[in-house]
């Protein structure tokens, strides 16, 4: 039951359950808020967390509801359809989202065509996997998933990249086969100088089994750093400019080690925007080739040294180093052979060890002396395949092992008459013979070796030629200024004398006039090596030509007579006597010395002073030593000027003849005069003919000089037949030159025709020495002579060598015995046996003898004791004037002359 008070206590109590029952709702209506917000902002946080996840994948991807709505698409979708994030809202329709992309430009489709492609994608269960491409030309891969509630998930990837390289990689395999097959190298690189396609004999060379090994390496994980740096810096420049590199020439070391000469060719890659984007090359092994053209070049290079006289031992140099660079393990070496022809000296070996090079210097040639000195002395090449046991080597074994040498071949180097040069050898660090292009190689070596040697050689001996005197070997004058020079320096600086000493041997022209040639060679030769010996290795003994010597006396002791003892040794040591078979010749010098520095500062000084000197020697009787004294020079200089005057003398009529009577002993009477030439020098007066007639000589003015005596001798012995003298003969000197003029005989014809003179009365006096230089010439022209019907004589007899079977030839008339066998007739003994020697001969040649120089009583009382058959001299009469002679001879017609 419910009661007022329960009444009132139930509805209290109801009032307080629905109070309750609020309070309950309230709560649980908080509660529920609470809760749902608090998953509102779960579910937002989550969502906020998908939509930043969705839009930081690289994919693009979208929702689609099954009204074609959009849920959702992620910024990458937007981008790769070139649209603006904020235009893709959710709710929009595929239709509205078509529109965009077509709007972007993006889509290769119009907006009908592709929603209807869209729908017909949709409509098929399963997932559907297509690409599209792109008005840009990109590549856009498409996943799309339908979902259960009928919308559907799609993703899109762009792949233009994996799309182009999937291209290459399908070209490249049907590439690979085919550059495969290429011998050359091949390869394709990126900008970065990285390998992308290569082929297989470049990757087998550099140590790759397969080509693809090589794929994204760079030329410095195949070579050396530096060469390797060389690529990539050219490669580098191509890429930057473009240009291609046709046909370089470079040098690689392989995989295995063997250097290679490439000929490369890299072209730039563009791409259709014409942008470099890596380089083809291809680049063929020339190494062969490379090595035949160097061998080439190198040979025309040395070939052109030998002919520019480079140093010999710059182009054998060459020479090895050029082999060298042709094969490998190869050491080469030239050996020269001395002109010992005994011994090998060091020729060049540019790579083998110094040590042994000069262990082995100087080696002497033999049957067992290792492969180079058994070479040169058997002539033939010598191969020794190992050192180690060849018994050639056996006592060079132990100076070999340090240096690892196992063979060596070599060959002799022949001059073109097969004369022994030297020695080329091949040495190899591995038992082993030549291989045949080795061999090759030993054939051309030996012989430009052998021609730059022959070269050297004969430039030595040119050289030798040019400075030496041929027979004597002693310098010459060439070389005289240069030894010269470098004494006074030396002289200069220390303090010391240089002498300078002009030697001439006296009479020398008579030993060669006589003798012949090749005695007075063979003096010549033996005088110069005792002259040689006579001084120090330092001194220098130089022949100036003919019988003229000058020795520089090096480094002196600055004492006249420390000079004079090495002077007098020389003079000694020529005048001892030369044996020339049956001939004991003796021939005397006459020296003269000028020093360093009181005789003159200049070499040119001290050569002048010096042969002043030497000429004063002569002057003064020859056969001595003469020190310069200043007044020497005047002489000289006089000897100078006159053969300059004597150029002038004839054109000027300077020229008179003197004529002394020739009388015969019996009766007393002059029948014949000697024409005897005088110079009227317009200053210095009348000049002896032995001043001027050798100066005439050696200028060859004798020869019309004496064409001038000849006709005034001829005009005036007719001049005086013509003023009724008594006819006699004239005697003419002819000098050597004068008599080897080919037309002397018509000169003499001439001459007598010219004067109307009967050839009878004209005789020519000839020297013995002159006759005896060439006796043949001699004797025909002396025959030529005769048959003209002149009379010929000979001048000086006793002084030179004739033979006496020879003079039985001569056409000769009479002889002359020489004036200094005259001068001591009467007290020496020798002179007399001279004389009475000559006089008898002339009598069993059934020949005259006339005696000159006669000057005294007891010389016409020996002269004619001895049965000599005439006298010429000034006991009867000087030489004098023609009229002098007419006068002379009128006395005579008259009966006085001064023989009486
Ligand atoms: N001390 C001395 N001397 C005497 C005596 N009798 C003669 N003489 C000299 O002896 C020389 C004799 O002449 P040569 O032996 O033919 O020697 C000649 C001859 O070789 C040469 N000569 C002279 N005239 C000519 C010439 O026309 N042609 C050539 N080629 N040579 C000539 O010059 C030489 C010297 O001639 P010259 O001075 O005239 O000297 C002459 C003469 O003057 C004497 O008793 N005592």
């Amino acid at each position: 039951m419910v009661t007022k008070s329960s009444k009132r206590s139930a509805e209290a109590a109801d009032q307080a359950g629905i109070t309750a029952l609020s309070k309950l709702a309230v709560a649980a209506y908080e509660d529920l808020e609470r809760e749902l917000k608090a998953t509102i902002a779960t579910l937002e946080a989550q969502a906020r967390r998908f939509e930043t996840a969705i839009d930081n994948i690289s994919q693009g991807i979208c929702f689609f509801d099954v009204a074609e709505r959009l849920i959702l698409c992620n910024r990458r979708y937007a981008e790769i359809y070139g649209i603006s994030p904020g235009k893709l809202q959710a709710g929009m329709t595929l239709a509205d989202i078509i529109e965009h992309r077509v709007a972007a430009g993006t889509s290769a489709m119009e907006s009908e065509a592709y929603l209807a492609f869209a729908r017909s994608i949709n409509s098929s269960n399963g997932s559907t996997n297509w690409t599209a491409e792109l008005n840009d030309g990109r590549t856009i891969q498409i996943i799309h998933q339908p979902m259960p509630d009928g919308g559907w998930i799609a993703t899109h990837e762009d792949i233009t990249e994996l799309a182009a390289s999937r291209v290459m990689v399908s070209e490249r395999v049907s590439l690979q086969a085919l550059i495969d097959w290429v011998p050359d190298y091949l390869w394709v690189k990126d900008t970065e100088s990285r390998f992308v396609v290569v082929n297989k004999a470049l990757a087998t060379d550099h140590g790759r089994h397969d080509p693809s090994e090589m794929i994204g390496l760079s030329d410095f994980d195949l070579h050396a750093p530096e060469l390797a740096r060389q690529f990539r810096a050219s490669e580098q420049a191509l890429l930057r400019g473009g240009q291609p590199m046709i046909d370089k020439e470079e040098f690689i070391v392989d995989a295995s080690g063997a250097g290679k000469w490439m000929s490369s060719t890299k072209v730039p890659l563009r791409n259709a925007e014409n942008g470099v984007f890596g380089l083809v090359g291809i680049a063929h092994d020339i190494t062969q080739r490379k090595l035949a053209d160097d061998l080439r070049s190198g040979q025309a290079h040395i070939l052109e040294m030998i002919a520019t006289s480079a140093p010999l031992e710059e182009v054998l140099e060459r020479l090895v180093r050029l082999i060298e660079s042709q094969l490998s393990d190869i050491f080469g070496s030239v050996l020269l052979l001395d002109a010992d022809g005994a011994h090998l000296r060091h020729g060049a070996a540019p790579s083998l060890a110094k040590d042994y090079t000069d262990a082995i210097d100087g080696i002497r040639i033999g049957p067992k002396v290792g492969s180079c000195g058994t070479a040169a002395y058997r002539r033939e090449p010598v191969i020794v395949i190992d050192i180690v046991s060849d018994p050639l080597w056996e006592d060079f074994r132990d100076l070999v092992r340090p240096y690892g040498y196992r063979s060596c071949w070599s060959t002799p180097i022949l001059s073109h008459t097969g004369v022994v040069l030297g020695v080329f050898a091949m040495y190899s660090k591995t038992v082993r013979e030549p291989t045949k292009a080795e061999s090759n190689l030993i054939d051309f070596t030996t012989r430009i070796a052998g021609i730059a040697i022959e070269r050297k050689l004969a430039e030595d001996r040119i050289h030798f030629m040019a400075n030496h005197d041929t027979l004597t070997g002693l310098p010459n004058r060439a070389l005289l200024g240069d030894r010269l020079s470098q004494a006074i320096l030396y002289a200069q600086r220390y303090g010391r004398w240089v002498s300078v000493v002009f030697i001439d041997l006296d009479n020398f022209k008579l030993v060669n006039d006589t003798l012949g040639h090749n005695a007075g060679d063979l003096l010549l030769k033996a005088v110069a090596s005792r002259m040689v010996e006579c001084v120090r290795a330092t001194d220098t003994v130089v022949r100036l030509g003919g019988d003229e010597f000058v020795v520089v006396l090096f480094d002196q002791e600055p004492n006249a007579e420390l000079v004079a003892e090495t002077l007098q040794k020389i003079r000694a040591a020529v005048a001892e006597p030369v044996h020339l078979g049956k001939h004991h010749l003796r021939t005397t010098a006459s020296i003269g010395v000028a020093n360093y520095p009181d005789d003159g500062a200049t070499a040119d000084a001290l050569l002048a002073n010096a042969d002043a000197a030497m000429y004063r020697a002569k002057e003064l009787g020859r056969d001595n030593v003469q020190f310069y004294a200043p007044e020497f020079n005047s002489s000289g200089h006089e000897r100078f000027l006159l053969q300059e005057e004597l150029r002038n003398a004839l054109a000027r009529g300077e020229f008179t003849l003197l004529y002394q009577p020739q009388v015969d002993l019996r009766s007393g009477h002059v029948f014949a005069v000697e024409a005897l030439i005088r110079w009227k020098h317009p200053s210095l007066g009348l000049i002896s003919p032995i001043k001027f007639i050798p100066l005439a000589e050696e200028t060859g003015l004798i020869v019309p000089i004496g064409d001038w005596v000849l006709h005034e001798a001829c005009r005036q012995n007719k001049a005086w037949q013509d003023d009724g003298l008594p006819p006699m003969v004239v005697c003419v000197n002819v000098s050597a030159r004068q008599f080897k003029e080919s037309n002397l005989i018509n000169r003499v014809v001439n001459a007598l025709k010219d004067c109307d003179l009967e050839a009878k009365y004209l005789e020519l006096e000839l020297t013995e020495s002159l006759i005896m230089q060439n006796v043949d010439m001699a004797v025909s022209t002396m025959n030529a002579l005769q048959s003209l019907g002149v009379q010929i004589s000979i001048d000086d007899f006793g002084t030179g060598y004739s033979s006496l079977s020879a003079l039985k030839t001569f056409p000769v008339a009479r002889l002359k015995i020489d004036k200094s066998f005259i001068n001591d007739l009467v007290t020496d003994e020798n002179d007399q046996a001279v004389a009475s020697a000559v006089i008898s001969l002339g009598q069993k040649l059934n020949l005259r003898v006339i005696a000159e120089g006669v000057e005294t009583n007891d010389q016409v009382a020996f002269l004619r004791k001895n049965n000599c058959d005439e006298m010429q001299g000034y006991h009867f009469s000087k030489p004098v004037s023609a009229q002098g002679i007419a006068k002379l001879l009128n006395k005579e017609q008259g009966g006085h002359t001064s023989m009486e």
